[in-house]
């Protein structure tokens, strides 16, 4: 409640700006008064908060009792201020015609200015004061009656107009606007005095050694009190979900994949992944090409992300390396690409392949990866040197060339998870998945068999959007095809799952968003994150 502080003295009149206390003021005209004070009268210059503040602060402590009188003032705008001074419309007509004793149509304008011309001139016509003679305006009264100006000269003295249909027509003509006024109408309360007591806001030593606590006035608590809206940050819904999906890989052993590049060529992102050069996900429909550069080197040894792997790896290698890890000997870069290009181009690893010409320039052309998947078959690559069980996980941002709808956005952050391991099976995937949505609260799940060149079997798998109603995918899953892992070195019983699941819709079931456009991207709007009540609760 504003106003709500111990006494201070009230200053004469407040700096500009900064609200004045008029406590004291009120008690002071209360003291005198002999019927109920009218706050318009008594502070006219004072404004409506200055009051309020100053009233509750009194009637809090019962010292007054107020009454709100809320009513309507009807103010006049600049044009009809200018009415009242110089005449209406139709008197200013009327007079530059009688004056001239008549004015050619076409000079009007001149004579009184154009707008006064147009709405005057058929108002005048309208009460006969003047009429046309060819095309000269000539006047026909003598004298005439400015009612309109009578009328706003009356409005601006008593704030009102009795005639509803008067009204209309005042603000049809965008002469008057109705303000709203705010009064209050204040009496004496039961512990009326002429100050206001002063009020203590703690029990001090000194009061209870001198005795003064006995008689002295605490201030009550206020417990109507609102506390100031603090600006204190907010997590977004898409990094509380990240961070949920980061807890839960790290609490099942897995190790996050450096995922820092957006650019990857498209032997990372489509050729190692078996997906054929002339599938319609390398189109320029679907995929953002770079430009410039536009081609990558051939794969390589890539120091900076071995470096940035190694990290990662470090804190959980000791559960995961095998105790007899052999010296990794030199990755050879070029029979592995010559083995990408025979299992397309002519089959191998038990594959008839494709069956195309594969083009080694197509495969270097450098592009916005457009999922996960592209550092996922990078890390794979890497485990071939000591093939064992292992999990990795990323969560970051893929680009692809869509049109942007309620749930499609060019950019959006893929969650995206690798098992190895021997002996997996499409239920143990499946289970996986239920076990995985189970713990961030998504109980309904649905699969269905679908299609990515790099996996066989693969599933989609769907969430039920209670929102919006219907069953939306949350991701795409599979058990990676022999033709991308055997190439890379690994063993054939070695057996990887991939699954690669949005960020996006698994925030908007959670957090009932039904435009993903509110989650990311321009148009997101700040208040939805700061006043989301799930958003500022924050357990992670
Ligand atoms: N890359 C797939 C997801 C996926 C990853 C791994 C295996 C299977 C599917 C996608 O973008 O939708």
């Amino acid at each position: 409640m504003p106003g709500a502080r111990g006494p201070v003295p009230v200053p004469a009149a407040a700096p500009a700006g900064e609200p004045r206390d008029l406590t004291q003021q009120v008690l002071d005209k209360l003291a005198t008064a002999d019927a109920p004070l009218n706050t318009a009268e008594a502070f006219p210059d004072a404004s409506q908060a200055e009051i309020k503040a100053a009233l509750d602060r009194l009637a809090s402590r019962d010292m007054v009792a107020y009454e709100t009188l809320e009513s309507e003032h009807l103010l006049l705008t600049p044009e009809a201020k200018k009415i009242c001074a110089e005449g209406s419309h139709e008197f200013k007509v009327w007079d530059a015609v009688k004056r001239k004793g008549g004015v050619p149509v076409k000079e009007l304008a001149k004579e009184v200015g154009a707008e006064t011309a147009k709405v005057g001139q058929n108002v005048a016509f309208r009460n006969k004061w003047i009429k046309n003679e060819g095309s000269v305006l000539i006047p026909v009264a003598e004298t005439v009656h400015d009612a309109t100006r009578e009328l706003l000269q009356s409005v601006d003295k008593t704030k009102a107009v009795d005639n509803a249909k008067t009204l209309t027509e005042l603000k049809k003509r965008k002469l008057v606007t109705l303000a709203k006024v705010i009064r209050y109408k204040v009496q004496k309360g039961p512990k009326y005095a002429r100050k206001m007591r002063v009020e203590h806001t703690d029990l001090t030593a000194d009061m209870l050694a001198s005795g003064d606590w006995e008689s002295a006035n605490f201030k009550p608590y206020n417990f109507n009190a609102l506390g100031a809206s603090q600006n204190a940050g907010a997590l977004h819904p898409l990094n509380k979900v990240r961070a949920e999906f980061r807890h839960i890989f790290f609490n099942q052993g897995f190790v996050e994949m450096p995922t820092a590049r957006y650019i990857e060529s498209g032997f990372w992102n489509f050729d190692a992944l078996f997906v054929p050069q002339q599938h319609p996900a390398r189109d320029m429909q679907d995929t953002f090409f770079i430009s410039d550069p536009a081609m990558a080197d051939p794969p390589r040894d890539d120091p900076e992300a071995e470096a940035a792997m190694e990290q990662m790896e470090a804190g959980s290698r000791r559960l995961f390396a095998s105790p007899d890890k052999p010296e990794p000997k030199p990755r050879d870069y070029e029979q592995y690409w010559a083995d990408v290009k025979k299992v397309h181009q002519d089959g191998g690893f038990g594959s008839i392949g494709y069956r195309y010409p594969w083009s080694a320039e197509e495969c270097l052309r450098l592009v916005l990866r457009t999922h996960t998947t592209a550092v996922s078959t990078w890390v794979l690559h890497r485990l071939a040197e000591d093939p064992r069980p292992a999990r990795y996980f990323s969560i970051d941002r893929v680009f692809r060339n869509e049109s942007v709808d309620a749930t499609h956005l060019a950019e959006f952050h893929q969650v995206e998870g690798v098992i190895a391991d021997f002996g997996l099976t499409l239920g143990g995937l499946m289970r996986f998945m239920e076990d995985f949505f189970g713990k961030l609260g998504i109980e309904n799940l649905r699969f269905k068999p679908a299609y990515n060149p790099y996996t066989e079997p693969s599933m989609e798998i769907f969430g039920y959007h209670t929102g919006l109603g219907k069953w939306v995918e949350i991701g795409n899953s599979g058990m990676f095809r022999p033709e991308m892992l055997e190439p890379m070195g690994l063993p054939r019983d070695l057996r990887v799952y991939g699954f690669g699941l949005s960020l996006e819709r698994p925030t908007m079931i959670k957090y009932k968003v039904s435009n993903i456009r509110d989650l990311l991207g321009h148009k997101v709007d700040l208040g939805f994150i700061e006043g989301n009540a799930a958003v500022r609760l924050d357990k992670n």
